[in-house]
């Protein structure tokens, strides 16, 4: 950027006005040591421009690019032409960029013939480099004028070049044994991996590869117990915990049955169309899965075409991807708009030989179903036609996978196959709903017991309907290095708590579905951008609760109960992923203690037995600390609130203005707000607002200079001689000498008696 601002600036007419020293320089420059020759834009070595990141280059949505070391020459008819260094023998101190010739600026242009004459002038003096051979030809036709100098002269040269060929030959041979040195490295990283694990699925080398590239050195359990049924050829429905390894355990045998058409294929060149239609419930779902596939075939020779199908891309750069695509990852609603539209798009469809649905037990039921249905009849109705015959049971085989799935699919799809559970009304009718190609697809369990990681450590901290704000601050405190996810039950509530937590000096960035894509991304690569060991917060609501594979998280807060069981289990399943350790930890108010025994009991209802036995611990937060902590929360709320509520009522206003103009009336917000705008349901609220509202900027700037003295100052945590100083404070180290009065004495919450 630098480079292009100096461009630019000495481009501009003021900038041929150089001062006196830089006119010096350039004409030490100025004589024509080293030769320039022309070249098309697309010629030239871009490279990406690295933006600041405030501008945050979302999905390289800028796309600006640099370049350096490029003469801009301006021709006739508003041309330009760009010029670099050519081969010069000449020495390197014309190479820093000078700014354009005072003389192309002050004159007047060049015609298109005058300037192209020197173009050509100067590509016949340059050329190509000559090749040794014509090097090392005498020329004939031109007679030395002094053979004794020529003599010489072409000993010292040989000489020259002799010791330039030894120098080269050096250089050659140190990158390439750097080169091979890179490759052994790359070689030892895989040859270090043992992949005896794996040996026992029967996969390919070429697999086994990109496995050693993932530093994959065992299948999941989940994986070994279902990619052995996929290659067979069965229809299977995998259940296990969250973060244990399900992509894979689908993505894996899609990959090898694609490199074995592939194969088979391989003298056509067209894509015959997708072998694997996979279908999520979110977008981001889908983009982490299309990227974690092609991760796992980035080592391969030949790797397939993932597209992802989601909002975000128009339709007609969509149906083009799919008419190559080799797999697709597609959420319902999108892919359904894609391909309903374009027959071309539907009849590619009829090659698909998996159709998989990752996060099963919300796609089929929830609002996704009617488009997931639409798809499946359509892949119905297509396969049928090609095979020209009724068809009761598809030719595709199906993928059925989830962490949860309702109560009861153990017993009744174990074995029994689709006709026996028709019969029972309360089971997963939802998967019936499915077209399986064997009358019993496989099920594989391999967490019967528990629904939840192994790693993870769930909490509970009970705690006033009013202060569920002051105790997620302390917990924030008290796991000051920690990626924390924190879960919200409204939209509203993560609007809210996020400027407030930022007003306490906490990196807090929200996530949740009314906010515009790119914002998403942002906030997912603000959350996972921080360096690992520094706190960075997510406020989401349960946009984030499924499948995503955020890194390193280690602290799940419920801000509010979730509303149903599987919720508690996927918001939890973001944290303790591929075998690591986490903790979950409830904010339970009064009003929610009863959901909450009931949810809990749900969720472990299969490790019941007899006895007590605590799944969940009770937290009990230090209560005096809470209150030493309570003027900066207070303050910190009224300050988000107010500006929150000046926000909203603005837009409101230019609401009930335009609405007033419109009817061709004055608009006066006192006498609207008077004839009823603001009663009813709500008043407490909306007078809250309104009085937010009216602080002034003066009084805001005071209650922020209130605010930043209190961070500023150290509260006494109560344990030892130790203080919280800033929001930024390791609380564990605090609590390491204590005896358990702020961790609390710790009551499990005794699932056997409910
Ligand atoms: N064989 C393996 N060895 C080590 N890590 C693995 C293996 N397979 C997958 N992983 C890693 O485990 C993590 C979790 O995998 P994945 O996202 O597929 O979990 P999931 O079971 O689909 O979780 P969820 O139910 O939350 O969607 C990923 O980061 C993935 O790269």
């Amino acid at each position: 950027m630098d480079e292009i601002e100096k461009k630019r600036k000495f481009g501009s007419t003021e900038a041929t006005k150089l001062p006196a020293k830089k006119q010096k320089t350039r004409a030490a420059v100025k004589k024509p040591t080293k030769a320039k020759r022309s070249v098309t834009a697309d010629k030239l070595q871009w490279r990406s421009a690295t933006l600041p990141d405030m501008f945050n280059d979302a999905e390289g949505f800028f796309g600006l690019e640099e370049v350096d070391d490029v003469e801009v020459v301006k021709l006739g008819n508003n041309n330009i032409e760009f010029r670099v260094a050519g081969v010069s023998t000449e020495d390197d101190e014309s190479d820093e960029f000078e700014g354009f010739d005072d003389d192309l600026a002050d004159k007047p242009i060049p015609t298109q013939v005058e300037s192209e004459e020197v173009v050509d002038s100067e590509k016949t003096q340059k050329k190509k480099p000559e090749t040794k051979q014509q090097q090392e030809k005498p020329e004939k036709t031109k007679q030395p004028e002094n053979p004794a100098k020529t003599n010489q002269q072409e000993k010292a040269d040989a000489k020259k070049e002799k010791k330039k060929t030894a120098k080269q030959a050096k250089k050659d041979s140190e990158l390439e044994s750097n080169v091979f040195a890179a490759l052994d490295d790359v070689d030892m990283a895989e040859d270090d991996v043992d992949l005896s694990a794996w040996v026992r699925l029967e996969l390919s080398p070429g697999m086994l590869s990109g496995l050693a590239k993932l530093k994959f050195t065992k299948p999941t359990p989940i994986q070994a117990a279902t990619i052995p049924h996929i290659l067979a050829g069965n229809d299977v429905i995998g259940k296990a915990s969250t973060g244990s390894g399900k992509t894979l355990a689908f993505s894996i045998p899609i990959v090898e049955k694609w490199l074995e058409r592939a194969e088979a294929d391989s003298s056509s060149e067209a894509s015959k169309g997708p072998i694997a239609l996979i279908l999520s419930p979110t977008r981001e779902l889908a983009h982490q899965i299309t990227d974690h596939i092609k991760d796992l075939c980035e080592g391969l020779p030949n790797s397939p075409f993932v597209c992802s199908v989601t909002g975000g891309l128009s339709v007609h750069k969509q149906q083009r991807q799919l008419l190559k695509a080799d797999i697709v990852v597609a959420t319902p609603g999108r892919l359904w708009e894609v391909i309903s539209a374009s027959t071309e798009v539907m009849d590619k469809f009829k090659t698909i030989s998996f159709l998989v649905i990752d996060e099963a037990d919300r796609l089929l039921t929830d609002g996704h179903f009617k488009e997931a249905e639409d798809i499946f009849n359509a892949l119905d109705r297509i396969e049928t036609n090609e095979n020209e015959k009724d068809q009761d049971t598809a030719s595709r085989q199906t993928l059925v996978f989830s962490a949860t799935f309702h109560k009861g699919l153990q017993q009744k799809l174990a074995g029994k196959g689709k006709y026996g559970l028709m019969e029972k009304e309360d089971s997963m009718e939802y998967l019936l709903k499915l077209n399986f190609r064997e009358e019993n697809p496989k099920f594989v369990d391999v967490n019967p017991v528990s629904q939840m990681a192994a790693g993870l450590k769930e909490g509970l901290v009970e705690c006033g309907a009013m202060e569920k704000d002051l105790y997620l601050y302390m917990l924030l405190l008290l796991y000051p290095r920690a990626r924390t996810l924190v879960f919200t039950n409204s939209i509203s509530a993560a609007r809210r708590i996020t400027p407030m937590l930022q007003m306490l000096n906490l990196p807090t960035n929200p996530l949740h579905s009314q906010m515009a894509q790119k914002a998403r991304l942002r906030s997912i690569e603000r959350f996972t951008g921080a360096p690992n060991g520094t706190a960075s917060i997510l406020i989401a609501t349960d946009v984030a609760a499924r499948g995503l594979d955020i890194p390193g998280v280690d602290l799940i807060i419920h801000y509010h109960v979730p509303r149903a069981a599987d919720a508690y289990v996927h918001r939890s399943g973001r944290t303790a992923r591929a075998e690591k350790t986490g903790l979950s930890i409830l904010l339970c108010g009064p009003e929610e203690v009863i959901p909450t025994r009931r949810l809990i009991s749900k969720v472990h209802s299969q490790r019941k037995g007899g006895g007590k036995h605590f799944f969940v611990q009770t937290l009990d937060l230090d209560h005096k600390l809470a209150n030493r902590l309570k003027p900066r929360l207070t303050l910190a709320k009224k300050i988000s609130d107010a500006s929150l509520a000046k926000e909203k009522g603005s837009k409101e206003d230019d609401w009930m203005r335009n609405a007033a103009e419109e009817l061709g009336v004055d608009y006066d917000s006192e006498e609207l707000e008077k004839a009823g705008e603001w009663g009813g349901r709500g008043r407490g609220r909306k007078e809250k607002q309104k009085e937010a509202r009216a602080l002034t900027k003066a009084e805001l700037g005071a209650m922020r200079a209130e605010l930043r003295e209190l961070l500023s100052r150290r509260v006494n945590a109560g344990v030892s001689e130790k203080y919280i100083a800033t929001g930024l404070v390791d609380m564990d180290e605090l609590l390491r000498d204590t005896k358990g009065d702020f961790l609390g004495r710790v009551d499990g919450l005794d699932v056997s008696s409910l």
